[in-house]
């Protein structure tokens, strides 16, 4: 092949090796070739060249802003299969038979970190799929916790922000992350989650993932059930411990992608089991947790878990760009059958992600290929940058006496949840209730061992916090559960009693340390640093 593209014609190309062209076409005599005057490597460019121009303009404008949250992450493609009937509850055709299978591809994400960060850092984890159905694209947008850490759509940008990194210095700052926590403790329930050692799992195909929200399956006649998925993994969940994750974070930052590349490139088909968690609207409004508050589970005792299908991936990606940097799922891609509900952090949903996709992709971020529907027809939206797809003369309003689509009956669907109260500006409080559930997964959930990760996993994030900030962490551990805080306090003050004789040691050794600020600032376990650190304190232990 190499002889070929040598000895071909003018520029290269064969009969089967088509010529490089410069972007309007035209074949490019030497592709690498630079046009200087005088012949040589001291010698003037030109303008003229297009060929370079060209390679150069188009270079720069190859990245695109990265996601807000989720920004790393990647994709692979598979499909849904229908193991068990629920058409009782909703009239989704995609769910209409067992065994019928609906084309899908999944994107999974770490949240926090940037598009090249480690992936066995610890942090929530995203699970996003897309369901090519005949009645339209559905997206499932689920975490692998089971709650969210807010449930106010306008503590968002607080919540994001305290999670990645200080405005000044641009690094990660612990004091910033748990001085959010104290003050937003409804999320206390989603912090025992994110310190236990499944926010540091041994890959995506080991972890399980939550829509969190209640959604509602709907029928044409007006009736509804509410709902919850939890999707399983087929083998199994499997977690690292806080020193595994670390070690994997600097050897190979790319670990996860890398486990599901490499598995789906042998041949081995990844897979999950999905679950519904059907609520009844009845029972729902009888209950002392409400269902639209995400910082809550619902006890599986009293509403179980009924299987109905099963995620299968088979398949990488032709291309990370086309198929996973402009991918673009939203909550609001919803097919009949499946409705939201007022849950607000559903409702705030409703609006970020087309919204974050048009900045991000363009205003026709739809029609890009790994987004667009296999069918779809709306005449109103048309025009704006890069459109590819504007329906030629069809006309733009609605309705029309020419050729223009009419509306689906069959899927009228009367809306009978009833949304009622006065209007009025409304923040959540954060009561004695809210430490319940925390309280139950630190009594009953973690076993021994895991009880005691848990600890050593908060103690060494809480230990570089400023002490004020450590204090009222403690206190907001006192309301789960007393030994639990005190256990806590103890081992993140032992760390920082540790960090000191440590910051001793190097100072006795003559090596340069940075101030105590800035050391505390650059611990994280979003970041490199942290292992280094993490190493040295094991190194001094020795
Ligand atoms: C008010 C709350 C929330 C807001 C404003 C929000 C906003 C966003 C935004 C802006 C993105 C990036 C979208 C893009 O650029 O394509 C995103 C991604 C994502 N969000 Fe949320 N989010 C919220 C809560 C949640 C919750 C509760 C879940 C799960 C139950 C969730 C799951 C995801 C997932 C899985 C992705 C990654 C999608 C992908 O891989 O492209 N988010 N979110």
């Amino acid at each position: 092949m190499a002889s070929k593209m040598m000895n071909g014609t003018i520029n290269g190309s064969t009969d089967e090796a088509p010529p490089f062209t410069t972007m309007n076409g035209a074949p490019v005599r030497q592709p690498v070739a630079d046009q200087r005057i005088g012949i040589q490597l001291a010698g003037t460019l030109l303008l003229q060249d297009i060929n370079l121009l060209e390679l150069i303009q188009h270079v720069t404008h190859e990245r695109i802003p990265e996601r807000l949250v989720h920004a790393r992450g990647f994709n692979a493609s598979g499909y849904f299969e229908v193991t068990g009937d629920i058409t009782k509850y909703t009239s989704a055709a995609f769910l209409s038979e067992v065994g019928k299978k609906t084309p899908l591809s999944a994107r999974f994400s770490t949240v926090a970190g940037e598009r090249g960060s480690a992936e066995t850092v610890r942090d929530t984890r995203g699970f996003a799929f897309k369901l090519r159905t005949e009645e339209g694209i559905l997206d499932w947008l689920f975490l692998s916790t089971p709650v969210f850490a807010i449930r106010d759509g306008a503590k968002f940008p607080s919540f994001t922000h305290a999670t990645k990194r200080n405005p000044q210095s641009g690094l990660p700052d612990h004091t910033m992350f748990w001085d959010y926590f104290n003050s937003n403790q409804e999320a206390i329930h989603f912090l025992m989650f994110l310190f236990s050692d499944r926010a540091t799992p041994k890959g995506f195909q080991n972890a399980e993932c939550f829509s969190i929200h209640t959604y509602r399956f709907t029928k044409p006649d007006g009736t509804y059930t509410y709902v919850k998925i939890h999707v399983k993994p087929s083998l199994g969940v499997e977690n690292f411990n806080a020193e595994e994750a670390q070690a994997i974070a600097g050897q190979d930052p790319d670990y996860l992608t890398r486990s599901v590349f490499e598995d789906l490139n042998k041949g081995v088909a990844l897979s999950w089991k999905v679950y519904a968690q059907i609520i009844d609207p009845e029972k729902a409004r009888n209950s002392s947790i409400n269902i639209f508050d995400p910082t809550k589970t619902f006890p599986q005792g009293e509403f179980p878990l009924t299987e109905f299908g099963k995620i299968v991936l088979d398949k990488n990606v032709d291309n990370f760009f086309a198929e996973s940097e402009q991918s673009a799922f939203s909550p609001t891609n919803l097919v009949p059958g499946w409705a939201l509900t007022p849950d607000p952090i559903l409702q705030t949903r409703c609006l970020a992600y087309a919204d974050a996709q048009r900045h991000r992709l363009g205003t026709n971020f739809i029609q890009l290929p790994v987004n667009k529907p296999d069918k779809s027809l709306n005449p109103m939206v048309r025009d704006g940058a890069a459109n590819f797809d504007n329906l030629g003369s069809t006309p733009n309003y609605y309705p029309s006496t020419v050729i223009a689509p009419g509306p689906a009956p069959q899927y009228a669907q009367p809306d009978t949840e009833i949304w009622n109260g006065s209007v009025g500006a409304w923040q959540s409080m954060v009561m004695d209730a809210d430490y319940a559930q925390a309280t139950i997964f630190w009594q009953q959930t973690l076993t021994p061992d895991e009880q005691t990760n848990f600890v050593s996993n908060v103690a060494g994030h809480l230990s570089v916090a400023e002490e004020t900030v450590r204090r009222v962490t403690y206190d907001m551990f006192r309301k789960v559960d007393e030994d639990l805080a005190n256990k806590i306090e103890k081992a993140t003050e032992d760390e920082v009693k540790q960090a000191e004789m440590f910051k001793l040691a190097k100072k006795v050794q003559g090596i340069k340390i940075a101030d105590s600020k800035a050391k505390k600032q650059s611990v994280h376990s979003d970041s490199p640093n942290f292992n280094l650190i993490a190493d040295k304190k094991v190194n001094l232990k020795h």
